[in-house]
């Protein structure tokens, strides 16, 4: 019997819950879309009471300023009057003031942290803390330069005990070619754990380490070419980045630290990086999605790992506005095969349009040859989840496909224990079923695919599944292929639809039988960013359940029969 999480589920204190279950978007008042905000701040209307001049705010003050008409908020050490925002609050009144009067940083980041608030807030700037929260050692106390030496790596903040080993790096050169290593120490390294970019004589190498990040940021010491290469030595770790002297010289040192250089930093410390994306093409797939194409610059080197999403940033009126999306492959049939293609240059995006919304009607209107700013990816979905698995089920509702196509692609490539991968693709009508004629394709293809799409507002003429997500679906859905398989289940939708339809809509009659396998259950989460009317589209990050049971390697027994199992 498979038993989908009870109402308390995730856990409470779980990351789940403090990151996307639980929170829900308010509704807005008439007039209090982000576009309304984005007017606000620029209507010149003096918004933090101080006639724009700055303060240094005394711990003592900001406590003061704990009421709804009187809302001041530290976040990183600055302060914010966040009275004037309150009615615009997509998570509304009442979360924004969990953080009145306080230091709302760790609340910031645990529900939003990729949210620009420093752009969205610039108006509501009262100043700084007097008192500065402290900082990780800064990269100023590098003095010396970059000579070859393995340097001990710094760890900053509160590095946990249980946190990788610290990497080190070193470097080498010959007449024409500088390379760095990176010596990770970590088995599971692959092409996608190391994003580089390269701008001007500014090298930054960030290394992903579990949950942490190590960076190398060097201020190159001589110019080199454009294009560079990424090799991962996978069973030792090690990273090679080689770039090409654009002078036939010897370098006497690498250059000179910059910010973070060396640093091992947990990812969630570490502030999002972007870079600048062309948008190459823009294809019609529905009648309001459509696949952006962008390119990535030459001198950067970056791959989503299966399940990963990443932040786009558009500015709109001056204001950064921030969203995240999980990448796909250019189709269901693109080549998926590991390692990838080290001049993997494009990331796909399927995008909802909603002509209401601010930042898909904005990306809507790119020409070719605009550029999008694109961060760096995140999620803790690890591809390994999905080794030896023998069955996989992906629910997904409408745009909640596209962390599917990935995971569908990366399956049905590299899992040669996989004997059956099932859809089930709820939308509202049959125009809205993203890429129908390449699944069905993909189903007549490979035998262990199967697509079954439900409709919650079909015309008179389909036959198909109608309906919402709900036990009685799912139950006829989720049928191992044998006694005991090796199972895993992924959902993607709006918060609603997983909430609705897995959790409170109960376990389903009569499925699979789960025993204590491990990994056996992976319920994944969307981070609903955007759903009702003030925001665009709830966006698409697969984030497994990881957090309210101990990883799926530890002991089964203790997971209460009632509850699912889940995998980390
Ligand atoms: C520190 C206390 C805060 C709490 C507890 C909080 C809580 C929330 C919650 C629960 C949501 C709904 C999340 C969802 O399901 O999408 C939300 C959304 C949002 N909040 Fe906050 N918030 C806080 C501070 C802020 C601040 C200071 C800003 C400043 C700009 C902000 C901007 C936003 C935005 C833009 C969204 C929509 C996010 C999206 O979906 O893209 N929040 N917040």
């Amino acid at each position: 019997m498979l038993n989908v999480p009870s109402q308390s589920f995730p856990a409470p204190s779980s990351q789940q819950r403090a990151a996307s279950g639980g929170r829900s978007k308010v509704p807005l008042k008439q007039g209090r879309s982000l576009m309304d905000w984005i007017r606000l701040t620029k209507s010149g209307k003096d918004l933090t009471g101080l006639k724009g001049r700055l303060i240094e705010v005394t711990e003592e003050e900001l406590r003061k300023h704990n009421k709804k008409d009187d809302c001041w908020i530290c976040i990183r050490g600055y302060v914010y009057n966040v009275s004037p925002y309150m009615e615009y609050h997509p998570g509304g009144e009442d979360e924004l003031m969990r953080a009145a009067g306080s230091d709302g940083t760790d609340l910031f980041d645990e529900v939003h942290r990729w949210v620009n608030y420093e752009s969205m807030l610039k108006e509501c700037l009262v100043g700084r803390m007097a008192i500065k929260p402290a900082v990780p050692k800064d990269y100023h106390e590098e003095k010396r330069v970059l000579n070859g030496m393995l340097p001990k790596t710094q760890v900053a903040g509160t590095l946990a005990k249980e946190g990788p080993n610290s990497p080190s790096y070193d470097w080498f050169q010959t007449d024409f070619l500088v390379t760095i290593v990176i010596y990770t120490k970590q088995k599971e390294m692959g092409l996608d754990s190391v994003i580089v970019d390269h701008q001007d004589d500014s090298f930054r190498a960030e290394t992903l380490i579990k949950d942490y990040s190590y960076f190398i940021h060097i201020g190159l010491s001589h110019e080199v070419e454009e294009d560079f290469s990424v090799r991962v030595v996978e069973n030792v770790g090690k990273i090679e980045i080689v770039l090409k002297k654009k002078e036939n010289i010897s370098w006497k040192c690498l250059g000179h630290p910059l910010e973070k250089h060396n640093l091992l930093i947990l990812k969630k410390d570490t502030g999002l990086y972007y870079r600048k994306c062309q948008l190459v093409s823009k294809e019609d797939v529905t009648h309001d999605t459509k696949l952006f194409c962008l390119m990535l610059p030459p001198s950067t080197h970056l791959q989503v790992p299966v399940g990963h999403h990443v932040y786009l940033k558009v500015t709109i009126t001056g204001t950064e506005i921030v969203k995240p999306y999980t990448p796909v492959s250019y189709s269901l049939f693109s080549e998926f095969k590991e390692p990838d293609l080290p001049n993997n240059k494009y990331i796909y995006f399927l995008i909802k349009i909603y002509p209401a919304g601010l930042l898909t009607p904005e990306l809507d209107h790119l020409q070719i040859g605009d550029f999008v700013s694109v961060s760096g990816p995140e999620g803790n979905f690890k591809k390994s989840r999905l080794q030896e698995l023998e069955d996989l089920f992906l629910v997904a509702a409408g745009t909640g496909f596209t962390p599917m196509v990935k995971i569908l692609n990366y399956a049905l490539s590299n899992i040669p224990s996989l004997r059956k991968l099932k859809l089930m693709f709820f939308n509202k009508t049959e125009d809205d079923i993203i890429w129908r004629n390449q699944l069905e394709k993909l189903a007549f293809k490979d035998k262990r695919f199967d697509v079954e799409y439900v409709l919650s507002a079909p015309t008179s003429e389909w036959n198909g599944k109608q309906g919402h997500i709900s036990p009685a679906l799912l139950s006829g859905f989720l049928k191992r292929s044998f006694e005991k398989s090796r199972v895993l289940l992924c959902i993607c939708g709006p918060t609603p639809f997983i909430e609705q339809g897995i959790i409170r809509a109960g376990a389903p009659q009569e499925p699979v039988e789960l025993t204590a396998v491990s990994p056996a259950v992976c319920q994944a989460w969307c981070y609903q960013c955007g759903h009702g009317c003030h925001w665009d589209s709830w966006s698409h990050c697969l984030t497994p359940l990881a957090c309210c049971l101990p990883p799926c390697s530890g002991p089964v027994s203790i997971i209460p029969s009632s509850q699912t199992q889940v995998a980390a």
